[in-house]
């Protein structure tokens, strides 16, 4: 980063599980990430379920910065129910541990947070600062499309959007269809798609090309780096999760992935194109992507939609280098 340049302000809207489900260990090591990238500057975690439920996503963001020593970060606790006030979430406690955390059942956190919600905090920090706040969303997108609904100058206001979510031109991971966050909540993944917000979507087509190894956790469980220390004793389940699932002996980083998209976005090479959801149906959670190389004869639900930038290639040993380095050296 240049000396003259000022850091990028960026809000992690997440749901951390810490040990159960496996599959928030990757938020952690991406909150992580973020606190250790110079390039930016995080201005407050809002959660979401996901991982776990939004009450203990919030709890364990409370409890991860504090393991960082950074309490000064707020957290603003987002919603409990889908766009749609669905209430049956579909939780995936499966992939990182019950508490989120690999099972470690941590000390409850000090802090609390912050009175206001996920959206009014996101509505009122993309208005302070126009086109000065990254948003990355690393859960389903139900805060952000409350956002978008709440403040019709919020998709103006906010910088970029930088979206884990889809399965572009391959299966899903819930099933062959739809990607984790997506399926969440699809109606919300719509609005935001939809939303003319610069959004960047990096999809698990992308992030399964990120492998963090058997012997990359040894270097991590040698290391005197607390953030690295912290998680190499977070990471089993998740581990069991991929040897069971994918039948491999490493674990995909999609969260510290796209952070780091955001962080540098020439990690990644896009395609641009209209991006709508599927919100019914077996096909429910499915994101796809109109290239606009036809000029189709007739009207469709892509037509005169926004359009979004979707990462189809990623630099992924710069990455592995970036995560190790901001994990190893703190
Ligand atoms: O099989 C799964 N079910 C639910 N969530 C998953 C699964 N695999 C990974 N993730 C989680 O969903 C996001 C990427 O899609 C990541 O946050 C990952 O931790």
């Amino acid at each position: 980063m240049a000396p003259d340049m000022e850091p990028k302000k960026i809000i992690i809207d997440t749901d951390p599980g810490i040990e159960f489900p496996p599959v928030s260990v990757d938020d952690a090591m991406a909150i992580f990430v973020a606190l250790n990238s110079p390039e930016v500057e995080v201005i407050g975690l809002t959660t979401i379920y996901g991982n776990v439920y939004t009450t203990l996503a919030t709890r364990n963001a409370l409890h991860l910065l504090e393991v960082a020593g950074r309490t000064d970060i707020p957290v603003a606790e987002g919603s409990h129910l889908t766009l749609t006030k669905g209430t049956k979430l579909r939780i995936a406690d499966f992939v990182h541990g019950a508490d989120g955390l690999g099972n470690q059942n941590f000390p409850p956190p000090k802090g609390k947070p912050i009175e206001e919600s996920a959206v009014a905090f996101l509505v009122r920090q993309a208005k302070l600062n126009p086109g000065k706040v990254t948003v990355v969303a690393l859960g389903p997108l139900t805060n952000i499309a409350l956002a978008v609904q709440m403040d019709p100058e919020f998709a103006k206001n906010i910088a970029q959007i930088v979206i884990l979510g889809g399965a572009f031109a391959v299966n899903g991971n819930v099933n062959p269809a739809a990607e984790a966050n997506i399926f969440g909540d699809p109606d919300a993944a719509d609005v935001v798609f939809t939303s003319g917000a610069d959004i960047l979507a990096v999809g698990i087509n992308v992030t399964h090309q990120v492998i963090l190894t058997s012997s990359d956790r040894e270097i991590l469980a040698n290391s005197n780096g607390k953030y690295a220390q912290y998680l190499h004793k977070i990471l089993d389940v998740y581990f069991s999760y991929h040897l069971e699932s994918y039948n491999t002996k490493g674990v995909y980083l999609h969260d510290p992935t796209v952070v780091l998209a955001a962080v540098d976005p020439s990690l990644v090479t896009c395609i641009e194109g209209v991006v709508r959801v599927q919100t019914s149906g077996i096909t429910r959670g499915l994101t796809v992507l109109f290239n606009k190389q036809k000029r189709f004869g007739e009207i469709h639900e892509w037509s005169n939609k926004p359009t979004v930038k979707v990462a189809v290639t990623v630099d992924a040993p710069r990455v592995m280098k970036l995560v190790m380095d901001r994990l190893l050296d703190s």
